[in-house]
């Protein structure tokens, strides 16, 4: 298997509560994944460590073989991993297109002095940046909306200039935290012909979703966490019909 991410041991405790506890588990590369479990399972707790929001009380966690202990989102983001929120992180006082051009920076890698005096080379750097912010608007399917004011945008379009913000920042691996959370039907099957169409562009996806059929439609691959433990991971088909799974979502667990 071809780990793009991978976790040992990895144990995060709030006081006495162990949130995620001794967990191993690896992401291939290329995939999308799911990680779900009833209410309280861990889910975001592991999102945050995974992300360098929080450090690790035990365990390891290694992206593309390299242990990211210590290193902070920033850091982790340089090196090819990228977010979007479960709450809507849309900064209102930017167009549609900036808020794109924001993810965009990260890769840009600006100094101080020629960005002050405007040197050929930044006003280039801004227009390629400007094109390629357009071009993920267009993929996400947000084309007629590059200049438009998110707050007239839907809460769905909103949802998918999040994703063309983290894009923008060329993740290898992409984490979405309840992309569909907020979606209608219709909403939520577009997402996911969306997230299918990030993972078919080489980015890893690993998503965080309480919608199931959202979930088994488009994952390869599924952890299923209890009490911040893995319960199982598998084909959605396998942990759909493990009877762990089913006993801890009807509370039995
Ligand atoms: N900052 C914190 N301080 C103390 N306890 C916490 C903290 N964050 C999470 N917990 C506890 O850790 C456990 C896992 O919480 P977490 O939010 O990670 O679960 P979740 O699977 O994301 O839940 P949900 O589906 O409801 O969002 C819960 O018992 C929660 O109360």
């Amino acid at each position: 298997m071809n780990a793009i991410l991978e976790c040992r041991e990895l144990t995060k405790s709030f006081g006495g509560v162990d949130a995620v506890a001794d967990l191993s588990f690896s992401i291939e590369r290329g995939h999308i994944h799911s990680i779900i479990g009833p209410n309280g399972a861990g889910k975001t707790t592991l999102i945050n460590l995974l992300t360098g929001i929080y450090t690790p009380t035990k365990g390891s966690i290694l992206l593309s073989d390299q242990d990211t202990r210590g290193l902070a989102p920033y850091k982790l983001a340089r090196r090819g991993l990228g977010r979007t929120f479960q709450n809507l992180q849309v900064c209102m006082n930017m167009s549609a297109i900036e808020n794109v051009m924001v993810g965009r920076h990260l890769r840009l890698n600006r100094r101080f002095i020629p960005s002050l005096l405007r040197l050929k080379s930044v006003r280039t750097g801004d227009r390629d940046c400007r094109e390629r912010a357009a071009e993920l608007m267009r993929f996400t399917g947000l084309e007629k909306q590059i200049d438009a004011h998110p707050g007239e945008m839907s809460y769905g379009a909103l949802k998918r200039l999040e994703i063309a913000r983290a894009l923008a920042a060329e993740p290898e691996l992409l984490f979405l935290d309840e992309p569909a959370a907020g979606l209608n039907a219709n909403e939520t099957h577009a997402i996911g012909a969306l997230i299918r169409e990030v993972a078919e562009r080489g980015v890893t996806v690993v998503l965080v979703e309480h919608d199931m059929r959202l979930v088994m439609d488009i994952s390869d691959s599924v952890l299923v966490l209890n009490y911040g433990r893995r319960l199982a991971q598998g084909t959605p088909q396998s942990v759909q019909n493990d009877p762990e799974v089913v006993s801890a979502y009807l509370g039995g667990a």
